[in-house]
């Protein structure tokens, strides 16, 4: 069943058009990532779908029905989250859950378990104005899933985090997602491999991919040839505009060639090598990795 569904979703601010015609699905369950550099749009799309920002054009749907008025069902994780420091957690969410209408014995049985969850049960009882990075963006993830909404929106949850930090968030966000469908945004594809089912890649407000994973590797993983060896730049120069070359990526010891065609592209390079006299270090044939379809889609767009 699709939770969420986009449909040519539009946003202009004054005469510029910052989101442009964007469609995509989420089915329940999926963990999805919109995945896009600075400036993309991707908080623009959330707080469209949380009805903070009202979209210029395109339609919304969560559960087949208009989203206005879905609050109730939807968590959310802003990019920079803030909190009263003099609140202690358990104040924080005892807050958040009365607003949410939550029962008093009901919403202390939940706090309990959202502490324990988030990995702040020693905590609770600490102002958040002590918190850690780490730790303020763990009780974001408990008073934006405190109401168990269908589906939990993070705006860039892992960005500002030290690698200790995102690696406890990774692993929180692993376990919430066996309940609840995520959406978030995000600009390090290696957390979105790690983490999801599908990748929306955006790009200056438009989405260049709506996949999941395994498909964007089977319908975009390119060839590369990869070489290794002394002098590889100045033959580098050699090679170029010869047209069976689709680009040359030079990195500090190798050359990462993708070809046209890969058996003439072999055969080509392994002449030249072999005319060239390159004393190889490495020769071998590898697929692009996820982040080199990112890195080429966003490119070429
Ligand atoms: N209120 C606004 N008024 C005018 N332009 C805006 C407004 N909010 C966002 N924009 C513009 O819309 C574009 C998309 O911004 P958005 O914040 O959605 O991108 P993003 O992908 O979330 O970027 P980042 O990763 O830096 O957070 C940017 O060019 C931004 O300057």
């Amino acid at each position: 069943m699709n939770i969420l569904e986009i449909q040519n979703l539009r946003k202009q601010y004054k005469r510029t058009e910052v989101i442009k015609g964007v469609n995509f699905t989420i089915q329940a369950g999926e963990c999805v990532a919109l995945l896009g550099p600075n400036g993309a749009g991707k908080t623009t799309i959330l707080k469209m779908l949380i009805d903070m920002v009202k979209p210029s054009g395109g339609s919304i749907l969560f559960e087949g029905k208009k989203h206005e008025g879905m609050r109730d069902h939807i968590g959310y994780l802003p990019q920079h989250p803030t909190f009263y420091a003099w609140m202690t957690g358990k104040e924080l969410l005892s807050f958040m859950g009365g607003l949410s209408g939550i029962e008093e014995d009901v919403l202390r049985v939940r706090i309990a378990e959202l502490l324990k969850l988030v990995g702040l049960e020693q905590a609770g009882d600490k102002r958040i104005g002590t918190y850690s990075g780490g730790m303020k963006q763990r009780l974001g993830i408990a008073q934006a899933i405190i109401h168990e909404p269908k589906l939990l929106i993070m705006d860039e949850p892992v960005s500002a985090l030290d690698p200790l930090g995102r690696r406890d968030m990774l692993d929180l966000l692993k376990v919430i997602k066996q309940k609840t469908t995520v959406l978030f945004s995000t600009h390090i594809l290696h957390d979105a491999e790690e983490l999801c089912d599908k990748i929306c890649i955006l790009h200056k407000g438009e989405l260049l991919t709506n996949d999941p994973i395994q498909h964007l590797l089977r319908n975009e993983q390119q060839p590369i040839f990869v070489v290794q060896a002394p002098g590889i730049e100045e033959w580098t120069q050699k090679l170029d505009n010869h047209e069976i070359i689709e680009s040359i990526e030079l990195t500090s010891q190798s050359v990462r060639i993708r070809v046209k065609d890969i058996d003439r592209g072999r055969e080509w390079l392994v002449s030249r090598i072999h005319s060239d006299k390159l004393a190889v270090q490495k020769f071998e044939f590898i697929q692009e990795s996820l982040e080199d379809i990112f890195l080429r889609l966003v490119k070429e767009a």
